[in-house]
């Protein structure tokens, strides 16, 4: 692996949960690599008055618990060499001071500007940072999800953004986008000439796409409560993964040309508007239950949730894209909080055999396949066979591909493979700005038609798959989730 050039990277919001849980972890595992050029400074930014002493031991603890078996004192002492803090408030122009005395400015020397912050500070912290000269040629500014809560106001932080940044400077994160799993979704259709031929409606029945989470709103209630699950994972993760699943190939893994592939595919999406939205989607909110045997609470009862909350913490919805390859095949969409099980899968489910020649009927689903994203990697082909013995009796099969016995390697986390990807200036794996655009034109009138309907989302117990009004969203085109089958 080639080392990075030399950079600094200011981490707006830097001792903030995600600074502490992912990024900096992911830059000790890169730095753990060697993949980090030796003359690279990393800077947190906050409000809170810390020293730079202060900020290492903060770092340090995190390091020491989201690292895990790989922390070493050795490798932390060289990697501490590289920090920083500055106390500012991104809101005040007089702070960048501070950060300008810290930077170093060199011909050639990256410098990337990730805001881990609310994103109402994103179009204010980009315009002081041109207003105090800290923006050049090298810069790069990183933009976390949520880019705004509609239309209007991720466009209005776009356009603010693109005064101060070109659109090759702006790196718009999706953290699915830098799961290996999803990347092998990409080499799986890509990568092979087997799947392209039935990849389309004359061999496709259905698709389905889960991410279901055991986790409930942990410490960020308030964050969630005035996001809900439409917001927080179909705009961005789900949306981004059925664009990898549905899209034309790309002429090459350049970044537009792949962007401009999951553009035509959001753009084909049929419009969930008014009744088509009510009947198409389906909204849940979880009660107290159990998972994995212990006792959880449920939503209402969550610290920083409203105790008369409409929020929804699930969604699964029916769409169609109105493409030649796609017309007619139903994708179903889901995620939820609080969920049996912690999966993130696509299920390709695959059309029956024309004509039986077999007395015993097929099996509905026979043909599946199963990407399974998380929390295991792997691919399972689902095959009808014969069963030993004199009758021609048939039997369902699967050829299954475990990655992590294929693969023995450390898998890495996406954040270190999105950062790795911003040190070097690679844009694949994060959206353009038309992109988010058409992914929330999608969204909005969902919203609105909840808006317009008023009802309460439906209760699901912590620990089950969800409202049943979920698996009736399925069942009515004739089918099934994927666990149900
Ligand atoms: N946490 C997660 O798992 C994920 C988070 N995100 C997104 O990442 C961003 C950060 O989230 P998260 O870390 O959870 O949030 P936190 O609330 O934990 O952290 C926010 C950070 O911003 C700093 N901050 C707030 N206001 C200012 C200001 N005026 N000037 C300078 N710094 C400021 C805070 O420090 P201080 O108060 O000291 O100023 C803190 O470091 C959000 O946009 C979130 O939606 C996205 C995906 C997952
Ligand atoms: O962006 C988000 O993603 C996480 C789920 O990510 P994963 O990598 O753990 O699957 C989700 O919990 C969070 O609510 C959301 O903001």
């Amino acid at each position: 692996m080639s080392k990075s050039t030399p950079f600094d990277i200011v981490i707006f919001g830097g001792n903030g949960d995600l600074a502490l849980r992912k990024l900096l972890p992911a830059l000790y595992h890169r730095h753990r690599d060697g993949a980090l050029s030796d003359d690279g400074g990393i800077i947190g930014a906050a409000r809170r008055g810390l020293s730079r002493e202060d900020y290492i031991a903060e770092v340090r603890e995190a390091c020491v618990r989201h690292v895990g078996i790989h922390f070493q004192e050795s490798v932390w002492e060289s990697f501490a060499k590289r920090l920083d803090y500055v106390k500012l408030d991104a809101t005040k122009l007089a702070d960048y001071q501070g950060l300008a005395d810290r930077l170093k400015a060199q011909p050639q020397r990256t410098r990337i500007y990730y805001l881990s912050t609310g994103p109402e500070l994103f179009s204010g912290i980009c315009h002081n940072l041109a207003s105090s000269g800290l923006v050049c040629p090298e810069c790069r500014v990183v933009l976390e999800k949520p880019l705004g809560r509609d239309l209007a106001s991720a466009d209005a932080i776009n356009e603010s953004v693109a005064e101060v940044f070109a659109e090759r400077q702006i790196y718009r994160i999706d953290h699915y986008l830098g799961k290996e799993a999803v990347q092998n979704l990409i080499a799986l259709r890509f990568g092979n000439a087997l799947f392209e031929p039935l990849w389309g409606r004359s061999s496709i029945r259905d698709v389905q796409i889960t991410l279901a989470e055991q986790v409930g709103v942990e410490n960020r209630g308030p964050f969630y409560d005035n996001t809900g699950a439409l917001r927080d994972m179909v705009q961005n993760h789900l949306l981004q993964l059925l664009c990898i699943i549905a899209m034309e190939p790309p002429t090459s893994i350049d970044p537009d040309a792949v962007r401009d592939e999951k553009l035509k595919v959001l753009r084909g999406l049929r419009p969930l508007e008014g009744k088509e939205a009510v009947l198409n989607t389906v909204r849940g909110q979880y009660r107290a239950g159990a998972i994995g045997g212990s006792p959880v609470p449920g939503y209402l009862e969550e610290n920083g949730v409203s105790p008369d909350s409409r929020t929804e913490t699930f969604v699964a919805l029916k769409t169609e894209i109105d493409t030649w390859r796609w017309a007619g095949v139903p994708f179903f969409l889901r995620t939820g909080k609080r969920m049996q099980d912690r999966v993130a899968e696509v299920v390709v489910n695959f059309r029956q055999v024309p004509h039986s020649i077999f007395s015993q009927a097929q099996t509905p689903g026979a043909n599946r396949l199963v990407i399974e994203l998380q929390p295991d990697e792997g691919v399972q082909l689902h095959l009808m066979a014969k069963a030993p013995g004199d009758d021609m009796e048939l039997r369902p099969v699967a050829l299954n591909l475990d990655f992590a016995k294929t693969f023995t390697t450390r898998k890495a986390d996406a954040y270190e493979r999105l950062l790795m990807d911003c040190l070097r200036g690679r844009l694949t794996l994060f959206m353009r700005r038309d992109e988010v655009n058409a992914a929330w034109r999608w969204i909005e009138p969902i919203l609105d038609a909840w808006d317009h309907q008023g009802d309460a989302p439906k209760a699901y117990t912590a620990g089950t798959w969800g409202p049943a009004a979920s698996s009736a969203l399925v069942g009515r085109q004739g089918y099934a989730w994927h666990e149900e089958s």
